[in-house]
């Protein structure tokens, strides 16, 4: 296909505001690769950020900020260069009412996150896999249950069979983590390799190369609220 600066990493005419990266990556030097959309869901404080922050940074960030909105994250993963793109949801409800229909639009995967310390958050979880399923998420699309904070083991309130029990009604995966514990930074990565090679079959979302000068295009969170279909 001809290359056109005006268009997005969809395809799609570019519209809307679109923040260009300048850095050269290496990976997109193929002609296209498939980028899948995971968003991470749970109350607030449970370590989303931290966990999707782990997976595509490497690192334990160090005082995050409540998620407003979303915070996007990307990673490219070692099969066939897949792109997993993260959404990093905010678990305040007044940071996430206005982006709830986005979130789980034509999303891949979904990450349902409960903090191991902190019991409400636990008990949530059966809102956010409802909530999950009134956005008409497709049964086909793969979800797994993370309990997070593992590494302060004195003050854990959820048990792991009480969590798996849980995790069977809903017949979800569960992982016990952290994303502060450095030791535990491969056990984050295949949490979501796990997802990554679930996804590897599914229909993936196009994205077109770009000319190596400009080399990739984020979709800003106001083009992709608007943008009516991704895939
Ligand atoms: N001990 C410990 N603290 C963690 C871990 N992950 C995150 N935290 C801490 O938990 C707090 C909240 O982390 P965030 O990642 O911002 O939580 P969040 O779920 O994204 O929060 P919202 O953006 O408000 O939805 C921060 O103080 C983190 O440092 C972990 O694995 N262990």
């Amino acid at each position: 296909m001809a290359h056109n600066d005006n268009r997005n990493v969809y395809g799609s005419p570019a519209r809307y505001h679109t923040r260009v990266s300048t850095q050269l990556h290496p990976e997109y030097d193929c002609l296209q690769t498939r980028i899948f959309k995971i968003i991470v869901i749970g109350d607030s404080n449970v370590g989303k950020t931290c966990l999707s922050y782990r997976f595509c940074g490497g690192k334990f960030l160090q005082n995050p900020e409540a998620t407003i909105g979303v915070d996007f994250r990307e990673r490219t993963v070692e099969i066939d260069g897949e792109k997993i793109k993260i959404w990093d949801t905010a678990g305040q409800e007044r940071f996430r009412k206005s982006m709830v229909e986005h979130y789980y639009r034509n999303v891949h995967a979904v990450v349902f996150v409960y903090d191991i310390t902190k019991l409400s958050t636990f008990e949530s979880l059966p809102d956010w896999i409802e909530e999950c399923a009134r956005h008409s998420v497709s049964p086909s699309v793969p979800r797994i249950m993370v309990g997070n904070k593992c590494d302060l083991t004195d003050t854990c309130q959820i048990s792991t069979s009480c969590a798996q029990r849980l995790a069977d009604n809903y017949h979800l995966p569960l992982f016990e983590t952290s994303a502060k514990d450095p030791s535990e930074k491969e056990h984050v990565d295949a949490i979501f390799m796990t997802l990554a090679y679930k996804l590897k079959n599914h229909k993936p979302l196009r994205l077109k190369q770009l000319p190596r000068e400009s080399s990739m295009v984020h979709l800003s969170q106001e083009e992709d609220a608007q943008n009516p279909c991704l895939c």
